[in-house]
């Protein structure tokens, strides 16, 4: 790898790291966090489908006013900073919810004031959860606007290291005390400090990406005679959805029914093999225990830490061995001069290395290989591990539909448009960095001369000159050589997003039918009386099934999840078949 994807790469990607720290924290924190301000446990599903309802809805939405925006600051910056402030601001509302209702609500019965920190602190969360799809839906698009093509799997790759990095991050911040490490300075409780740590993280990742990253400004998009309100964005976004191009409607199927696949495993996993020790191995335990909801969260989250772990090694290692969707070019077979001896041995591995669509179809079946398993799980050891060697496939799904959009989109707006549209796309590059912002009417100026060669410069050319760029017209040469515009990465990837969510409601209404049909005398854990005291489990175990010879409503959720990854494994071996690495004219 080289200088200029690691720069770009990671600080394209460094706050999805910092998205994983809050997102991670709210599922493992939050809960307990509502549950003690008085929000019963079946509302708290309420609150939690603001994740994929907020990916569903602000993701796409974003990402095609992003595509359209003219700011001088760039499309995607004016979005992420934003974006992350607002996210600022709700982690710390919800940290001090109980406080900012006291100031403004004085004189009101307790019972009310209670209602109304409840109110505040889902609004809170809501916030939270909409502005990071903002967030998220542009540092996912600036790496596919601004890596070449070439250096889109590497890209993507990175983003996934940092999201692992931040998954460990998180766990960490919140195993530690840290009340007793830092004191009070920045609040009287773990989950309070926990809220400034997310939102520095956040703000600080943004900036630095923000700073770094070379982004280009729109002039006049295609079509950029249509009107930029709410309907025609809408409708933008509608006929993009109806009318894919077949290769990125491809990743989106195998996301989809990967999604249908992961779902039960992030959502029950933890508790799956807290429940697996104490139905199987341990019975008694629960009867000893005063606090089993609390233990089976524990002995999830060491698999989950495990999980993360492999996740991040994984996501390091992985990319090594793995050849580019577009292998063609000179840049992405481009490696630093080895010594001698290495160099034939290096040759021999890169001539068998698999490429990223074989991978991608392996560790479907990895994951439906392992999943399969969950229902003749009767052991924590063994639960955990099955866990944890998810952790491979995890990492590949987080990197192979983001790479293979990279390079899908970004050949997109090099092929010839199928009906003749008003406007040429006129990018020109924007850097705090080198120069600073030009005012708008400078960048006006300008434009003619180097904007319109955007599309024929190559990938290797790091420069911000784009004066010096450009093949000559008419010639050939492979998609891979050639920079990105990312011209409209942000509705692609949007709808990629919504193949990541609609399964997500899939999954939830499967679970629901399977808990239904397997598991329905079983009450909800119960609910604490004293929201300032933790949640105590049932002795007898009542919220648990303890009945070792029942169905396991979670392991058959798994298990259906297993199906459901051989059915993406299938999706991903016809995406390969339609995959060919394609000549490109070069056109005007
Ligand atoms: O429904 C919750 C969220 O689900 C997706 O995000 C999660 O998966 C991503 C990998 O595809 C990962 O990058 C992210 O950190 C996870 O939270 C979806 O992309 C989100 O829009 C949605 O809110």
């Amino acid at each position: 790898m080289d200088r200029y994807t690691f720069y770009q790469g990671q600080v394209g990607s460094d706050e999805d790291g910092a998205l994983d720290i809050q997102s991670d924290g709210r599922v493992v924190h939050c809960t307990p966090y509502l549950l003690q301000l008085g929000l019963t446990k079946s509302r708290t599903s309420l609150v939690w489908i603001a994740g994929p309802l907020s990916g569903l809805i602000i993701h796409p939405l974003i990402g095609v006013i992003a595509d359209r925006s003219r700011s001088r600051w760039g499309r995607r910056r004016p979005f992420m900073l934003g974006g992350a402030l607002v996210v600022a601001f709700c982690l710390l509302l919800l940290g001090w919810t109980s406080e900012v209702v006291g100031w403004f609500a004085h004189d009101i019965e307790k019972e009310q004031k209670r209602n109304y920190t409840i109110a505040v602190a889902v609004l809170a969360i809501y916030g939270v959860d909409f502005a990071i799809s903002a967030v998220q839906a542009c540092c996912r698009s600036i790496i596919v606007d601004t890596l070449p093509i070439s250096q889109q799997q590497l890209g993507s790759a990175w983003a996934t290291r940092m999201q692992a990095i931040g998954s460990l991050i998180a766990y960490i911040v919140g195993s530690m005390d840290m009340v007793t490490t830092f004191g009070t300075r920045f609040g009287d409780t773990q989950f309070k400090q926990m809220t400034v740590v997310a939102a520095i993280f956040l703000v600080a990742a943004v900036l630095v990406t923000s700073y770094s990253v070379k982004e280009r400004v729109l002039i006049a998009a295609r079509g950029a005679d249509e009107k930029n309100g709410f309907f025609q964005v809408i409708a933008q976004l509608y006929r993009t959805t109806m009318d894919l191009p077949p290769q990125i409607q491809a990743v989106c199927w195998v996301q989809f029914w990967a999604w249908i696949a992961w779902f039960p495993f992030l959502f029950y996993s933890t508790t799956w093999v807290g429940e697996t020790y104490f139905r199987y191995e341990n019975p008694e335990s629960v009867a000893k225990s005063s606090d089993t909801l609390g233990d089976v969260g524990r002995l999830g989250s060491l698999s989950l830490v495990i999980f993360s772990s492999v996740t991040f090694l994984s996501s390091v290692l992985i990319p090594f061995g793995v050849r580019s969707p577009d292998s063609n070019s000179k840049r992405a077979n481009f490696t630093s001069r080895p010594p001698p001896r290495m160099a034939a041995l290096l040759r021999r591995f890169k001539k068998i290395r698999p490429n990223l669509q074989t991978v991608w179809f392996l560790s479907h079946l990895v994951f439906a290989g392992t999943m399969i398993f969950a229902p003749m799980a009767r052991s924590l050891k063994f639960a955990t591990f099955l866990v944890s060697v998810c952790g491979i496939p995890w990492a590949i799904s987080g990197w192979a539909p983001f790479a293979f959009m990279g390079v899908e989109i970004n050949k997109l707006a090099l092929e010839p448009p199928s009906t003749p549209l008003p406007t040429a796309t006129m990018i020109t590059s924007t850097t705090f960095r080198t120069h600073g912002y030009r005012p708008i009417d400078s960048v006006e100026r300008d434009v003619e001369m180097d904007v319109l060669r955007l599309n024929h410069r190559t990938g290797d050319e790091d420069s911000d000159d784009e004066s010096s760029s450009g093949a000559a017209a008419g010639a050939t040469t492979t998609t891979s050589d050639i920079a990105s515009t990312g011209e409209l990465a942000g509705i692609y990837l949007g709808v990629l997003n919504v193949y990541t969510t609609l399964p997500q409601f899939v999954g939830t209404f499967i679970s629901w039918i399977v808990f239904s049909v397997l598991e329905p005398a079983l009450p909800p854990p119960p609910e604490n009386d004293d929201p300032t005291q933790p949640i105590q489990g049932s002795r007898d175990g009542t919220w648990m099934n303890l009945d070792s010879d029942g169905p396991n409503a979670i392991a058959v959720c798994l298990f259906i999840g297993a199906l459901s990854a051989l059915v993406a494994a299938e999706a991903t071996r016809r995406f390969k078949a339609v995959t060919a690495v394609r000549q490109l004219p070069i056109y005007d």
